[in-house]
């Protein structure tokens, strides 16, 4: 096709867009209708005729701002190495792949010359094969050995639910290679009984990096014939791996490296990412080891033609008056509704678990008005359902029983969802890598594709909609860790001393902070050095001390009152904010209302109810300055960064009117306050910029409030981190500063990286907050500028004009940023990506599965060390 000379990533969407995209922009809403010929069956609606049948309702043109074009892209096949074995060949064609894409051939050749490979290309380009005929073939091989396994392999997913999935298929990929090939999954749920028989006699492993950690490496010694035999480890969507979570993984394939080595093995590492920018650098970043890239996706691509959609104002007023948008989730259900009716497969992402019942709940109704039996055709799907529910939904959407699910980014990942047509992605996911990853869900068959961003009511998610060119025009964002972050590494160089004593030679795998933590190690009488060695000094493990998700503790089991019957789970950290008393708890269309939350015994108790409302919790939050690393001048005002210490507590809830967000009323709460070490940027103000800004003491309050919130609201586009990863403080009078500040914190333990970015960025951060807040047409501040869904104070007080004056004091003041420092406008920088939307204060960082993340948790106490 007419783009086929260009390299694949160059125009592929769903590729990871290390580069940008050559797209096709319509920007008008009434010229989305695609000018290319469709690609897909005919049989298909394209996605050009499906969006105006969207659009077609009244008003509902005017929603689209802008459609976005990306063309379709052929197929490039090439052979398979002549090193792959035949059998292993032969099972591929049986299950129906006559040939590989140039990019698995590729992957595959450098996997079997021993060298680490990254396969980073599209969505559903096969990444999969890429890496599984390389490891059947070896396994093959071994399998020649007088043991019968000569060689073996791990396979790594982010979540349980992944490598279920991939054990599933690679079961029925190997089936004609007969028991040469003996593949087994291995986690929490894996009964006691098989596992003994997994260590044994399992030659293809999967697991998590959760099971990696606690599990297998501390009880090395019992997997000890696996590990002697270890030919690769597969890290399967390992973008995911990124942030305080990314940088615990990459302490734990250290460990694993280094265990390995001592029973004489030297696996080669193969990594599948379909959205990562540089992935070859993450990567190394990650395993520690040099990683070949290939990147250059030769699978064919259907169109996709992407919508962005802000709903339209209401009649209704929110706090202190401020108009209010539609919903992005009443928006959404909407869409997943007219999709449904027309026939359409569709998911609709959204970020919190509630988001996803309560879409799937009103789609249901409104098309049981159209037609009863269509109702039973949509569902919810999230975290915190048992499995055996999530599974009986994945084979319902796959066998086209369900035609819609509203789901959050639980089923994000890799989880096999083929043959949708459509993807409606409520509220921006938090990265552009999260946003490809899940519009790259439609189309998997290579047919064209709708997806729709719907805006929510914030000022980031307004941003986008109307500067298309900060999605379509800008790389994904890196996969940013920091393995070297002494909160990670400290519990990591202990669990590895636990494994086998650290020498001195180990330290070089660890990184060059390791050196400097083992003195304090030792002072905290956590090891101790005999002879050349660190051991382990403690009875309790040592794998222990850290919890690699920051879950913050075991799930809290949401039981229902009447029958003790166990509805799902919520992570540790989020029961405050999401299954506090009173809380409205939504599964699966039902409504339940919590009795009781016990923190000790982690149960909440609920109750079927049927409230109108929905509940949303409010927390408050105070901060001390630890130590001040680094210090600007901003004319006679300061930009700082360093270490600080929050205090959070979640004191009410508010209850807001289903479906228009309408607040009805708050209820105190009493839960215990929480506190988190992290590192945070901050900016004072003295007396005189007050002045020239005009700011009075009792519009100050509000002047810094509204900055500060606006200026969170804005962050995620310099620091790619989630508005819900990072929380703020403002106060006129800071007992630390002595002048009023602002402060933005990391919501993670011994930080992420978002606050220096922020840093390192402020110019470009507040100039562009500055204007977010000066554009907006509202009169004295909305949700799209400088109000705060999780704001503790009720957004009391705010004062808008205020805020554009101050903020333009304080950036004359601002010296010109260094190029380098400015990168991060273009979003380059990392933290962990979005996770589902909690409603609450920044937490520890939060990830799908095993636990996936929740409506969550605020901060919580530091890890013991160091
Ligand atoms: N060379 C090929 N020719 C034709 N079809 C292929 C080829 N390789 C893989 N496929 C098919 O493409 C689909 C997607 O493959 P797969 O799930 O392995 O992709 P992936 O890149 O791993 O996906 P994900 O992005 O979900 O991780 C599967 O149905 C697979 O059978």
């Amino acid at each position: 096709m007419a783009f086929n000379h260009l390299p694949a990533g160059v125009h592929d969407a769903l590729a990871p867009l290390s580069v940008t995209p050559v797209t096709h922009s319509v920007p008008m809403a009434k010229n989305h209708r695609s000018d290319r010929p469709p690609t897909q069956a005919p049989s298909r609606t394209a996605p050009g005729v499906v969006l105006d049948r969207l659009a077609s309702g009244p008003s509902r043109a005017s929603r689209i701002t802008h459609t976005e074009h990306l063309p379709p892209r052929e197929g490039r096949h090439a052979v398979w190495p002549d090193r792959i074995r035949a059998e292993v060949v032969a099972a591929v064609r049986a299950a129906g792949i006559d040939r590989p894409w140039a990019h698995q051939a590729r992957a595959a050749e450098h996997a079997l010359n021993g060298e680490s490979v990254v396969v980073a290309t599209g969505t559903a380009s096969g990444k999969s094969l890429a890496y599984l005929t390389p490891v059947l073939s070896t396994l093959l091989d071994g399998s020649q050995a007088p043991n019968g396994r000569g060689a073996t392999a791990l396979y790594l997913a982010p979540t349980k639910a992944l490598a279920a999935d991939q054990c599933r298929s690679v079961k029925e990929l190997s089936q004609p290679l007969g028991h040469s090939v003996r593949p087994a999954v291995y986690d929490g749920d894996t009964p006691f009984e098989e596992r003994e028989w997994i260590r044994q006699y399992a030659n293809y492993v999967l697991t998590n990096p959760d099971m990696l950690h606690r599990g297998i490496l501390p009880s090395h010694p019992r997997w000890s014939s696996f590990l002697k035999s270890l030919k690769y480890v597969v890290v399967d969507e390992c973008h995911t791996y990124r942030g305080v979570f990314g940088s615990h993984v990459a302490q734990v394939l250290r460990r694993l490296r280094r265990l390995c080595a001592r029973y004489g093995a030297s696996p080669v590492f193969l990594l599948a990412s379909a959205t990562a920018a540089e992935p070859a650098v993450a990567a190394r970043r990650l395993t520690g080891l040099p990683v070949v890239e290939v990147a250059d996706d030769a699978s064919p691509r259907g169109e996709l033609v992407f919508a962005l959609w802000e709903p339209p104002l209401t009649e209704l007023h929110g706090e202190r008056g401020a108009p209010v948008r539609r919903t992005a989730t009443a928006e959404a259900a909407d869409l997943l509704t007219d999709l449904t009716v027309q026939g359409i497969r569709s998911v609709t992402f959204v970020r919190s678990r509630r988001g996803a019942e309560l879409i799937s709940v009103i789609a249901q109704e409104r098309l049981a008005e159209v037609d009863r039996s269509l109702a039973r055709r949509v569902a919810a799907y999230r975290g915190g359902y048992l499995p055996e529910e999530r599974r009986a939904l994945e084979r319902a959407l796959h066998s086209g029983e369900l035609l819609g699910l509203a789901a959050t980014n639980a089923l994000e990942l890799g989880v096999d969802i083929s043959g949708l047509d459509a993807v409606v992605i409520a509220g921006y996911p938090g990265t552009r890598a999260s946003l490809w990853q899940q519009a790259g869900r439609a189309g998997r068959s290579g047919q064209g594709a709708l997806a729709v961003l719907v805006a929510r009511d914030d000022p980031l998610d307004t941003f986008l909609v109307h500067h298309p060119e900060a999605l379509f025009e800008r790389p994904v964002e890196s996969t940013v860790l920091d393995p070297d972050n002494p909160y990670v590494l400290a519990p990591h160089l202990c669990a590895a001393a636990e494994e086998l004593p650290l020498t001195e030679e180990d330290l070089a795998l660890f990184g060059p902070a390791a050196e400097e933590l083992l003195p304090q190690l030792e002072a905290a009488k956590l090891l101790r050095r005999r002879t050349k060695a660190w051991h382990w000094t403690r009875r309790e493990r040592a794998a222990d001390l850290t919890d690699i998700r920051g879950e913050g503790g075991r799930p809290v089991q949401v039981v229902e009152a009447g029958t003790g019957r166990l509805l799902g789970t919520v992570d540790a950290g989020a029961a405050h904010t999401s299954v506090h008393e009173g809380a409205v708890h939504l599964h699966q269309g039902l409504t339940y209302l919590v009795r009781s939350l016990d923190l000790e015994d982690s149960v909440a108790l609920v109750e079927r109810a049927s409230p109108t409302y929905t509940t949303v919790a409010r927390d408050t939050t105070s901060i001390s300055v630890l130590e001040t690393d680094t210090e600007i001048p901003w004319g006679d005002g300061r930009l700082c960064y360093g270490s600080v210490e929050v205090t959070n507590q979640v004191v009410s809830f508010l209850r807001r009117r289903q479906i228009t967000g309408e607040v009805l009323g708050e209820t105190k709460l009493d839960l215990p306050p929480r506190t988190l070490r992290t590192r945070a940027v901050w900016w004072t103000v003295t007396e005189d910029q007050l002045d020239r800004a005009r700011i009075n003491p009792e519009i100050l309050g509000g002047a810094l409030h509204a900055a500060e919130h606006a200026s969170i609201g804005m962050l995620p586009l310099f620091a790619t981190c989630d508005r819900w990863d990072i929380g703020g403080v403002s106060i006129p009078l800071h007992p630390d500063t002595l002048l009023p500040t602002v402060f933005v914190y990391d919501g993670h333990p011994g930080g992420a990286g978002f606050a220096e970015r922020a840093f390192h960025t402020a110019r470009a951060w507040l100039t562009a907050t500055r204007q977010a807040i000066a554009s907006c047409e509202c009169d004295a501040g909305c949700p799209s500028c400088i109000q705060s869904p999780k704001c503790g104070n009720g957004n009391d007080p705010l004062h808008k004009r205020g805020a554009v004056r101050l903020l333009t004091v304080l950036l004359e003041g601002a010296p010109a940023e260094k190029p380098r420092e400015t990168e991060g406008a273009a979003g380059t920088a990392g933290g962990p990506e979005a996770e589902e939307q909690p409603e609450r204060s920044p937490g520890p960082r939060q990830n799908p599965e095993p636990e996936p993340p929740a409506e969550g948790p605020p901060d919580r106490p530091v890890p013991p060390v160091p």
